[in-house]
């Protein structure tokens, strides 16, 4: 059975229009490793990418970079139109881009002596200055676009993993982002409550506009779900196509490998 709601709305080989995010020629080192090796990549306004490659391929380390929580030792990128990162440096705009994309990550990353609310309004009240009021309005969006208006004074350690993967989809909305990050979001997850997390996405996806990437080893989400598929190899970008040419028609041998390893509905 297929869990996986459809996200995608491009027709095959529709060309992105907008560039939301744009890096060219990421290039990033571990210990002297390539981990990113001259990745060129970009986000169009409300499409959903899905990346998906062999473990220590580069897949978070892409996302960690363009949420700046990696800095690359090269490489320009541009969020909305704004240079953010010249050359590997950030630039004076860099809080531009960082306003426009959310991390989610697989760990949830609450704090667990918090309750729903602290944990949504920390980061704003700091970074924004809001209002306690202003702030307190905020999450309460946030998390009724979620599906978890009711559970803003639990704490995170009374609720479900898929409860708590949305109240971090919550809290990353909260600053209002144009594109969401997701490193592995629903691995820890059974797959029912994994469609449930993945349908939020789609709603934020249809309802906000918001642009999505996924890094997932889920390949019934990555075939049913994506606008795009891409594929990560060694710290580049191997394939970037659309789902059905990624998993049907692809005439690379590795892809080819790595989709044949799994099963694809
Ligand atoms: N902070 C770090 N310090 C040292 N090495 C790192 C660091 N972050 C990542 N690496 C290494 O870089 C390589 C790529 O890691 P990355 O997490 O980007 O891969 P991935 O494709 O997301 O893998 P997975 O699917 O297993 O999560 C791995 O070999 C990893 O051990």
């Amino acid at each position: 059975m297929n869990l996986a709601p459809n996200l995608g709305t491009a027709e095959p080989g529709t060309p992105a229009t907008t560039s939301l995010v744009s890096a060219v020629n990421l290039a990033k080192q571990f210990h002297g490793r390539k981990v990113l090796d001259g990745v060129d990549f970009d986000v169009a306004a409300g499409e959903v990418s899905v990346i998906i490659g062999k473990s220590g391929s580069g897949k978070s380390t892409l996302l960690r970079v363009i949420a700046g929580l990696e800095d690359p030792e090269e490489g320009d990128v541009t969020i909305d139109g704004v240079l953010v990162r010249s050359g590997g440096a950030r630039t004076a705009d860099w809080n531009h881009g960082a306003a426009k994309v959310g991390m989610v990550f697989q760990s949830y990353n609450l704090w667990p002596h918090m309750n729903v609310l602290d944990n949504l309004i920390l980061a704003p009240r700091k970074i924004l200055g809001l209002s306690a009021g202003e702030a307190e309005a905020r999450a309460e969006k946030a998390l009724a676009e979620v599906g978890m208006a009711e559970h803003i004074r639990s704490r995170s350690t009374q609720l479900s993993g898929g409860e708590r993967q949305r109240v971090a989809i919550a809290r990353a909305l909260m600053m209002r982002p144009q594109v969401l990050l997701c490193d592995e979001i629903t691995s820890a997850l059974d797959p029912p409550v994994a469609a449930e997390v993945l349908g939020v996405l789609a709603r934020l996806k249809q309802e906000e506009g918001l642009a999505v990437v996924l890094v997932t080893h889920d390949m019934a989400f990555a075939s049913k779900a994506a606008d795009r598929v891409i594929f990560f190899s060694n710290g580049r970008i191997a394939v970037d196509a659309t789902p059905d040419e990624a998993f049907h028609h692809c005439e690379n041998a590795e892809l080819k490998a790595f989709v044949d390893a799994v099963r694809i509905d």
